[in-house]
């Protein structure tokens, strides 16, 4: 494994054994209205991320969990390392909210390009990234496939307190009772941002459609301008199998928990008839006629 691999499967692994011993009960904490895990985020961190001096060539990586951010991550590093020859050097948990509250500091060495990845709501985000016009690419993934692969999360890592059931997770879900809170808040939020100038949707299910044209979105986006062959190359080293062959590399033994299925349509293993009905009703209040609902194309990805 490579050195600076190591160090950030290091940091992973110690991130994780933080949870260790912890029951669901204990994991979550609020920090102005929405609950994290005590084991990643303290108040302490989030009230030093205020100062996090965000800079205008920063990529600045937003999704809700589970809806593919290491995925994007992995393009990015990608992008950079083909376009400018620059190698990831940071060791540092990639969530900017996650961590200790010296990392903002650390931070300030890592070379440009930086990917500030977060799982952070628009209002929670560091003021900086506006004031210096970062660019933000802001993620998304059907609700009911991002629902399943979080209950999958808890379940399948050892160290992550796991629900008892598929029905008590839902639940939670349903009620923003998990880390980071309310998928349909943080959408419902987004959705009004969509328009912003710097900012940019991407969509999970779009991206598994055509992940070479994604990969030219992305890199247009961010003012790259790799060759039609190298977009071509990014895109085959990003495909599903490839990164879960190399997770245990790249992330160490959770590597292979996070890279777990990566498929469209798995919530019809887990769903039943009244949680597919609440879901629906949920999704029309919230985000029905809405550019973010139209962009999610629910009926394609979320009917039966
Ligand atoms: N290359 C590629 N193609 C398709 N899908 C992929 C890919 N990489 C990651 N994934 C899937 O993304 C899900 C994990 O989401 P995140 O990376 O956002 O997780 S986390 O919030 O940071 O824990 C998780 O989804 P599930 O498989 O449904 O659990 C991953 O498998």
């Amino acid at each position: 494994m490579a050195e600076e691999n190591k160090a950030f499967v290091d940091e992973i692994n110690k991130a994780l054994a933080k949870s260790e011993g912890f029951t669901l009960k204990d994991l979550l904490f609020s920090y102005r209205g929405t609950p994290y895990p005590v084991t990643v985020c303290s108040a302490e961190t989030f009230q030093a991320l205020e100062n996090l001096e965000a800079r205008r060539d920063d990529m600045v990586l937003v999704s809700y969990p589970k809806c593919g951010v290491n995925w994007l991550i992995q393009i990015l590093n990608d992008l950079i390392f083909t376009t400018i020859q620059s190698k990831p050097v940071s060791t540092e948990l990639p969530f900017i909210e996650c961590g200790d509250p010296d990392k903002y500091q650390r931070m300030k060495q890592i070379p440009s390009p930086r990917i500030l990845a977060t799982h952070l709501n628009y209002d929670f985000l560091p003021k900086s990234i506006f004031k210096n016009k970062a660019k933000i690419l802001v993620l998304f993934r059907n609700p009911k496939d991002t629902a399943v692969s979080f209950f999958h999360f808890h379940k399948n890592v050892p160290s992550v307190p796991s629900y008892s059931s598929w029905d008590e997770f839902f639940s939670e879900f349903m009620n923003g009772k998990v880390g980071w809170g309310s998928y349909f808040d943080h959408a419902v939020t987004w959705n009004k941002h969509i328009d912003d100038e710097n900012t940019m949707i991407v969509i999970y299910e779009d991206l598994k459609e055509n992940l070479a044209s994604g990969v030219k979105q992305i890199a247009e986006f961010f003012g790259f301008s790799p060759t039609a062959e190298q977009i071509q190359s990014i895109a085959d080293r990003a495909t599903f199998q490839a990164v879960k062959n190399k997770a245990q590399e790249t992330h160490g033994a959770v590597g292979t928990v996070l890279f777990r299925k990566g498929v469209v349509g798995d919530w019809k293993n887990l769903f039943t008839e009244a949680q597919n009905q609440e879901m629906d009703a949920k999704f029309k209040v919230c985000l029905e006629g809405t550019k973010l609902g139209a962009k999610l194309k629910y009926d394609v990805y979320c009917k039966a």
